[in-house]
């Protein structure tokens, strides 16, 4: 077929580096920003494949995220605005590490497989970046390829990572979820704030400030583009704007939960909320820091936290009786989940690692809440309920319609194809600002146990097998009962490892009742994981 030569004459100006070999990782492909030219214009046939495969739109995001500057990566994004589905990863991956002389039969290959009509010419890609300077070149590789396959495209340039899965949702909805583009983005985020927040009519200036760290990336440059629509609803100090820093450089959400401290340069008045996106928006942890100038980080949980138990208590006050639960991952807080189980008595369920997988399970309930401990989540409603709630705003009054209207507005708030920055912002802003809650009271609601997290390397982490979503290993033989044992030392002990999907090494966390008893459990544990493991580079030293 013509399509074919074009795809290899265009490949050429595309070439692999002999050898190199990617893996579609947790959030896509991520490396040097040098070495990704021939995966993006693979990926851009990719996923014109996969917009005929499904007969709708797909996405491409240019992005490394947290990585640093120099890093750059692609991500994915199926018809309803979900992350790739994962027999397409594997696609995805075999595509990518095709010697050139083989990538036609690879594509033939899938196009066989998934009985791909090729010539149909309704394959829509939605291409979108970040600012690193290596984007602009590496989503024009994706475009190349997009239009190799004779696929029709839209560039949306400079894009946050939730806004580009917002728009394929919007289109493949035929504007159902909204209108695609960034006016329609900010125009349905902010009429759904301002309406939230018209419900806290005596909301002081102090509680609309809010310090956000941009880690001069993409999240900076869209807040500042979003600022008018919100109308002086929520008073913005934007720093790490990507003015003068390096993009993730000591800033973002990613610095601040690893280093458990602030951006460097910012200052921060005792009491100030703050928050911190990362490279791609997709991400959002809060902090501040008390009168004695000590630093108390929201993560992931406590923002579930806060999440699941507003909207707890306005379906109670509306009268609906929906499920609602909470999805993390063997990261989260002991604590949190302690207190969702026995004192919200909400429903909390345990996902592996990797958004993807939280997302799924947040699926099965009317009202999924998911968060990753490092700030990554969002909230889903299944049809029926936005129907009920719908249902409720149009037919009830008093108490049950205003607290239908709240609920209303949130699923307005939120964009549930993914993890957002901006959406997540404005929804805890809303909420604080309704709850008349300080950031110090937000934290109050339960204390983190100590915890630590530490990285050992072996020489094949793929030794290591676990289940109970990552909770226990079943390989290699006599770890689990050695991590067991040591537990069992330490007060409300709590230990697991796992290979990473995104690094070459085995992840141990370990919590306990204080910090020399987490510290001292993970370091044992570390010392298990090397033994039975294959660890290599000498023992791990205590802390
Ligand atoms: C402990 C931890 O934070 N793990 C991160 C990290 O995955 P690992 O598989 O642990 O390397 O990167 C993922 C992608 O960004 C993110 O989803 C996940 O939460
Ligand atoms: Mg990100």
């Amino acid at each position: 077929m013509a399509q074919w030569q074009e795809v290899s004459e265009k490949s050429k100006l595309h070439p692999k580096p002999v050898g190199l070999v990617l893996q579609y990782g947790t959030a896509g492909f991520r490396t040097n920003a040098d070495h990704l030219d021939h995966v993006m214009f693979r990926m851009g046939l990719l996923a014109t494949l996969r917009s005929l495969n499904t007969k709708a739109i797909i996405g491409v995001m240019v992005t490394a995220s947290h990585n640093p500057e120099e890093d750059n990566g692609v991500k994915l994004i199926d018809p309803m605005g979900e992350m790739l589905t994962p027999a397409w990863e594997v696609y995805a991956t075999q595509l990518a590490n095709a010697e050139q002389d083989h990538l036609i039969s690879v594509l033939k290959d899938l196009a066989r497989k998934e009985s791909i009509d090729l010539t149909n010419r309704e394959a829509e890609v939605f291409v979108g970046r970040d600012t690193r300077s290596s984007s602009a070149r590496l989503s024009d590789a994706v475009l190349d390829g997009v239009t190799a396959l004779d696929g029709r495209n839209k560039d949306y340039g400079l894009v946050t990572t939730p806004q580009l899965h917002y728009m394929v949702c919007c289109c493949n909805t035929r504007g159902g979820y909204g209108k695609a583009s960034v006016e329609g983005y900010y125009s349905k985020l902010s009429q759904a704030f301002i309406q939230l927040t018209k419900s806290a009519p005596n909301r002081t200036d102090d509680q609309k400030c809010l310090l956000v760290d941009g880690a001069n990336g993409i999240g900076a440059l869209k807040l500042r583009e979003m600022e008018p629509y919100l109308q002086g609803a929520l008073k913005v100090s934007l720093f790490c704007d990507g003015t003068g820093g390096k993009l993730n450089h000591q800033c973002g959400a990613d610095f601040v939960k690893v280093q458990q401290n602030s951006p460097k340069g910012i200052v921060m008045k005792a009491g100030e909320r703050c928050c911190s996106f990362d490279g791609d928006a997709d991400r959002i942890v809060y902090y501040y820091s008390d009168d004695h100038g000590r630093f108390h980080l929201l993560d992931g949980d406590k923002i579930a936290t806060l999440i699941s138990t507003f909207l707890k208590e306005l379906l109670t006050k509306a009268g609906l009786d929906l499920k609602i639960a909470v999805v993390q991952t063997a990261y989260a807080n002991g604590s949190s989940t302690r207190y969702l189980e026995d004192t919200m008595k909400v429903i909390v369920r345990c996902a592996k690692t990797g958004v993807k997988h939280l997302h799924h399970v947040a699926q099965e309930f009317d009202i999924g809440v998911y968060f990753e401990a490092n700030g990554h989540g969002t909230v889903l409603f299944s049809k029926a309920a936005e129907e009920k709630i719908q249902q409720l705003c149009d037919d009830s009054d008093g108490e049950r319609r205003g607290a239908a209207t709240l609920l209303k507005n949130s699923v307005d708030l939120i964009n549930q194809t993914v993890g957002d920055a901006i959406s997540d912002m404005l929804l805890i802003e809303a909420i604080l600002a309704i709850k008349g809650m300080t950031v110090q009271q937000w934290d109050a609601i339960y204390t983190d146990l100590p915890n630590r997290q530490l990285k050992v390397k072996v020489s094949d982490r793929r030794v290591i097998d676990t289940k109970d979503a990552e909770r226990k290993t079943v390989s290699p033989a006599g770890l689990q009962e050695a991590i067991d044992r040591l537990v069992e030392r330490h007060q409300d002990g709590r230990s697991f490892v796992r290979p990473s999907g995104t690094e070459d090494v085995v992840r141990v966390y370990s919590e306990a009742a204080t910090q020399e008893s987490a510290d001292a459990l993970g370091h044992e544990v570390s010392l298990a994981v090397y033994r039975l493991a294959g660890g290599v580079g000498g023992e791990p030293k205590p802390l």
